[in-house]
């Protein structure tokens, strides 16, 4: 019997599940039921990675559907209240490609936390409307289970749990979840071994315990592995391109679109027009203390290299 083993960069949501398998199932996200096509309006670039959502397949004439809606959302820090997003709005439709630029401490990963129901957070206003749903009114769990996935800047480890366990037990709960037979071992390798192709990661990775003695650049392409083999609707990356060199860069990105769909989308937090260029946001915005002050398209992000953020700021 063969014992499968691979490897996953995991968030602290997905972990936390993991310790507890009854609740696991909130790792999956609903499967997508309608394929729609996005007219593409990226902004082309030398750099970029070949990217099936860029193609802008036919969508039968569908209009595009709101994915995310957020309005006025404003949080603190739990513990001690201190306000860190201050209004935010922002509005994704379903195959768009988003990126969050701002600088250090401007409140970017806090956003994405939020979005995902980090426990550190509260909401004090606004609202955020995801797939014509209340976020608000859901637990973390269920928000995984609506779609959304979120890789964090540092990946937890899981001592003693093999890749390949911990994505078999989350694929399974999805699998249950709809109502499907759970794949064996066997099964769910076959099912795995494209996306590793496509995260270029060798399979010897899945026998290998989650995150555990991963440089960084394994750990951001484990977490993009974890997310193929999840299949959000919403994929929140945060700085996924940090500590990665060249090549690791280009394949992340390149397994990043290689996910995109007219249905997926994608936010991403990033300080580097590198990653940009890879995957090309259709809108960039600039968050700074707390609220998105900028949104416009890769200009923005090639002014902040040549000239930094006073030529964006609104202060
Ligand atoms: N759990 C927390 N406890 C205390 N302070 C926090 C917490 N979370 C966020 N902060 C503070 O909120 C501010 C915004 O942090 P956040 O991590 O969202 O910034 P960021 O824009 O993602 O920064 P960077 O670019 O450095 O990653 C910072 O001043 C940070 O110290």
């Amino acid at each position: 019997m063969a014992v499968l083993n691979y490897s996953s960069p995991s968030p602290p949501s997905l972990i936390s599940s993991f310790k507890n398998s009854t609740s696991i199932s909130h790792l999956f996200t609903v499967p997508a039921t309608r394929r729609r096509s996005f007219p593409s309006f990226r902004i082309k670039s030398s750099l970029a990675v070949e990217s099936p959502a860029a193609s802008g397949t036919s969508n039968g004439g569908e209009s595009p559907k709101i994915l995310l809606q957020v309005k006025d959302l404003t949080a603190v820090i739990a513990q001690t209240e201190q306000p860190i997003l201050k209004g935010v709005n922002l509005c994704i439709y379903e195959g768009e490609v988003h990126a969050v630029m701002g600088k250090n401490g401007s409140g970017k990963s806090t956003f994405a936390k939020v979005l995902v129901g980090h426990k550190d957070y509260e909401v004090t206003g606004g609202s955020i409307v995801f797939k014509g749903e209340n976020l608000l009114d859901m637990e973390p769990e269920d928000r995984s289970i609506a779609g959304l996935f979120m890789s964090f800047q540092s990946p937890v480890e899981i001592p003693g749990v093999s890749n390949i366990d911990f994505l078999l037990m989350a694929y399974n709960a999805r699998r249950r979840k709809l109502g499907l037979p759970e794949y064996s071992p066997i099964e769910f390798y076959a099912y795995i071994m494209p996306k590793l192709e496509v995260v270029n990661i060798k399979p010897d990775f899945l026998n290998r315990n989650v995150n555990e003695g991963f440089s960084g650049g394994e750990k951001k392409r484990n977490e993009i592995l974890q997310l193929a083999v999840l299949g959000a609707e919403l994929s929140i990356l945060d700085e996924i391109d940090s500590g990665l060199d060249v090549d690791a860069l280009r394949d992340v990105s390149k397994a990043v679109n290689g996910l995109l769909t007219p249905r997926k989308s994608v936010l991403m937090i990033t300080h580097y027009l590198r990653l940009l260029e890879y995957i090309q946001p259709n809108y960039i915005h600039i968050m700074e203390d707390g609220k998105i002050i900028k949104t416009g398209d890769i200009s923005i992000a090639k002014l902040l290299e040549k000239e930094g953020y006073k030529a964006v700021s609104a202060t």
